[in-house]
């Protein structure tokens, strides 16, 4: 996937961009691997997802709004369920839930990966089958904790000695046994930001492997009669392509595993590897399909459990960006186009949208990269390197660092970026209390709001200073 191949780097400001970055030969083109399946430019030359052209969607619902592509998503969740036969596929829903989301994942025959009561309250409210829901975090609530045992959700995964022993009291309560996991930390330095990686000595998540705490929250799940030890849990991070992370941690998880069996004579019958699965949100990202990365993790769990000699556990994955990432783009509307002088007689373009970093704060928060396109019109201008920014107050507030945009992009003109269902909805916050935008499914032709549009009355709500 090398898309912006050929061509020459833009005379005034090339070297400004990052060196993979091309001028396109033809500037309207979509590089198609970093957009859902269902998206095209058509004669016009507008960006059309899901056979709905984004300038009719704009005119009725307004912009920014997050486009979903609901066959892309539905087919996605499938590739992971079909790639990985004989594992469970938890769909994570800090990517982006809604109650239509999970409902798709129910259908599409995946469960559900929970961390926090709004989300199990999304999923119960979808009429999710809770024995079919997971639920994570570092520090759950009791509060939390017991509406999770009361909905009979199917697997907790306990983070804390804190959490084992808020659990059993609740369990001991209420008479149940509760279905338990022990999120273990791997020791493994995953390649991608150090914020997203999870799986190193230094931070918050999960039993550490090597301290032994990981073997002592074994040991004590497995004695109280208040619980049930169901299995270890590993998860290295997120946007992560270089599948030895995966190996390296896989194997020490099924030592333990082992060890478990061995010094407890217990087999624990499930197993689960995390999500983290990479996605193209520019050329340089190369992501490997679901089959393949079932391929490989699968010869690999085989191979370390032959090697202990115990029975192969149950392996549950749970992919969300991967999923959700690809299935959404965001429309902006242009508000205003601004060259900037750099020094050497070099300057940028300044493409400032009606969003920013209140819908995308990925691009600040770990200096992600996203690419993009015109998406209203078809330009017959030359490529110019431009920064796509938003409307907030803070110069970090950047949506695309360096793309190539035909040079006679003007106000009321629409862009779009692919790739943005994974971590953006999700995170979106009320900064200048700039309302949250819409996330608009469209599919066959036909578009439905399945998260609509906040309102500036939905902010005032909350003031209790507000007449
Ligand atoms: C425990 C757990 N599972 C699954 C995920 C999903 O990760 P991703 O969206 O990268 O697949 C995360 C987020 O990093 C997570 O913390
Ligand atoms: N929110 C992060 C990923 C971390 C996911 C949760 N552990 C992102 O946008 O990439």
């Amino acid at each position: 996937m090398r898309a912006h191949e050929a061509g020459t780097l833009h005379a005034d400001i090339g070297h400004r961009a990052p060196p993979w970055l091309r001028a396109p030969r033809d500037v309207n083109d979509l590089v198609t691997p970093l957009w859902s399946t269902n998206s095209k430019k058509n004669a016009d030359g507008a960006l059309e997802v899901g056979g709905v052209d984004v300038r009719e969607l704009v005119e009725q619902h307004g912009s920014p709004a997050y486009v979903l592509d609901e066959a892309d998503f539905r087919a996605r969740a499938r590739a992971f369920k079909e790639g990985f036969k004989g594992f469970d596929v938890y769909y994570a829903g800090k990517a982006f839930l809604c109650t239509t989301i999970v409902r798709w994942v129910m259908e599409e025959g995946l469960n559900l990966d929970i961390c926090s009561g709004g989300e199990l309250a999304v999923a119960l409210r979808a009429g999710a089958d809770p024995r079919r829901l997971g639920f994570h975090g570092n520090n759950k609530s009791e509060q939390e904790l017991a509406r999770a045992l009361d909905a009979g959700v199917g697997r907790i995964i306990v983070d804390s000695q804190y959490e084992i022993s808020r659990l059993i009291e609740l369990a001991k309560e209420r008479g149940v046994v509760a279905p338990v996991m022990i999120r273990v930390t791997a020791g493994v330095e995953a390649h991608t930001h150090e914020y997203i990686a999870t799986a190193h000595e230094d931070q918050k998540f999960g039993f550490s492997i090597t301290s032994g705490a990981a073997y002592d929250a074994v040991a004590r799940v497995n004695e109280a009669p208040e619980l049930e030890l169901l299995g270890l849990h590993s998860h290295i991070g997120s946007q992560i392509f270089d599948s030895s992370g995966f190996e390296v941690a896989a194997k020490r998880v099924i030592a333990l595993h082992a060890r478990v069996s061995d010094e407890l004579g217990v087999d624990m019958p499930e197993l689960d590897l995390g999500g983290g699965f990479g996605i193209a949100y520019t050329t340089q990202d190369d992501p490997s399909d679901p089959a393949q990365l079932a391929t490989e993790m699968g010869k690999i769990v085989e191979h370390e459990c032959r090697a202990f000699g115990v029975d192969v556990p149950k392996v549950s994955i749970e992919p969300g960006r991967a999923i959700v990432g690809p299935a959404v783009c965001t429309v902006y509307t242009v508000g205003t186009v601004k060259e900037v002088e750099l020094d050497a007689g070099a300057s940028r373009t300044y493409i400032s949208v009606d969003g920013g970093m209140s819908d995308n704060i990925r691009t600040a928060l770990y200096d992600a990269d996203y690419s993009c396109t015109l998406a209203s019109r078809y330009s017959a201008a030359e490529p110019a390197l431009a920064r796509v920014v938003g409307k907030h107050c803070e110069s970090g507030d950047i949506v695309v660092k360096d793309e190539f945009l035909p040079s006679d992009v003007i106000p009321g003109d629409l862009v779009a970026v692919p790739g943005t269902g994974a971590y953006c909805r999700s995170m979106a916050s009320n900064y200048n209390h700039v309302p949250r935008p819409p996330v608009i499914a469209v599919n066959d032709g036909q578009l439905r709001v399945v998260v609509r549009r906040e309102t500036e009355e939905d902010l005032l709500r909350l003031d209790m200073g507000a007449e």
